[in-house]
């Protein structure tokens, strides 16, 4: 369990721990290492656990400039991984796929593995195979370090595989800031408020004719709860995947 003193981590290793499916055996978490975290020896990096340690999946809930280069160097070691970790993009997640099938193992990501989330994503998948106007807003603490979210990004990344949304003008082109009609994230445009009292909000608003559809997701980032079971379920299915699934309705 990398992050495993972290926010999301902390739960996540402490419920490994608890649960007679898992055998928790090594942690990477930089301020507890040489130590022992939910029972587990602490490491400082993950190189280190992947040399030190026995484990069958690797489970990410670190940050963003390092989650890249645990996955590669877990796959190399010939470990499964869970991707927490947001802030990983297309790009980098076709070089995963790319090794991860190349070493015949399973890698699963989630932009976000609370079951609510997974369903919201569900939703908003639906309803872009009907609706041709659509855009993403996210909202998440002032500290968040990647935009968009891991949720908003996946699910924009998906929304745009359906189809493209409409536009009348296009948002490249727009006179004045083109920035203020948000990010393009595979066509799709996502706008990404970063303040305090926010946790962690995606909705996805949909347009046909003078009628709208909103379908957001609510989480209180200070709990990590919810991600609990999604990511246990990860960690299981991830031992019989070839390659990279993305997205917890998918393992469902
Ligand atoms: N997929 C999902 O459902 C969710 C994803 N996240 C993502 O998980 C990540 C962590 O979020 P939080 O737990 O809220 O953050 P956090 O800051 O509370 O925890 C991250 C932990 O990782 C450690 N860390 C950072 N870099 C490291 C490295 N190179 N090696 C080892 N440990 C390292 C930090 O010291 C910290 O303890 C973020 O990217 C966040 O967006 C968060 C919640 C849900
Ligand atoms: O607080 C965060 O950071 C979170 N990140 C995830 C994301 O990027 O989508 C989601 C989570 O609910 C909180």
């Amino acid at each position: 369990m990398a992050g495993a003193t972290g926010l999301s981590g902390g739960t996540i290793a402490a419920a490994f721990a608890a649960d007679p499916r898992f055998d928790l055996t090594a942690c990477v978490a930089r301020s507890s290492a040489g130590e022992q975290v939910q029972g587990a020896p602490c490491f400082a990096t993950v190189a280190e656990a992947l040399t030190e340690a026995e484990f069958d999946v690797l489970v990410d809930y670190t940050q963003a400039d390092a989650v890249f280069a645990h996955t590669m160097q877990a796959i190399d070691a010939g470990r499964r991984v869970v991707i927490g970790t947001s802030g990983l993009t297309a790009a980098d997640y076709a070089k995963i796929d790319d090794a991860a099938r190349a070493a015949r193992l399973g890698v699963v990501a989630s932009g976000n593995f609370a079951l609510t989330a997974a369903l919201m994503t569900r939703f908003s998948l639906m309803a872009a195979e009907y609706l041709d106007w659509f855009e993403i807003i996210d909202y998440s603490r002032p500290k968040k370090t990647d935009a968009p979210t891991g949720t908003a990004r996946e699910l924009a990344e998906r929304m745009g595989d359906i189809k493209k949304p409409a536009f009348e003008v296009d948002p490249a082109t727009v006179k004045g800031e083109p920035g203020l009609r948000g990010g393009s994230v595979n066509g799709v445009q996502v706008h990404s408020i970063r303040m305090p009292s926010y946790s962690a909000t995606v909705t996805s608003t949909f347009a046909a004719g003078n009628s709208r559809l909103t379908i957001t997701h609510d989480a209180d980032s200070h709990s990590a709860d919810i991600l609990v079971p999604g990511t246990l379920l990860a960690a299981q299915k991830v031992m019989g995947i070839t390659g990279l699934l993305r997205g917890l309705d998918n393992l469902l």
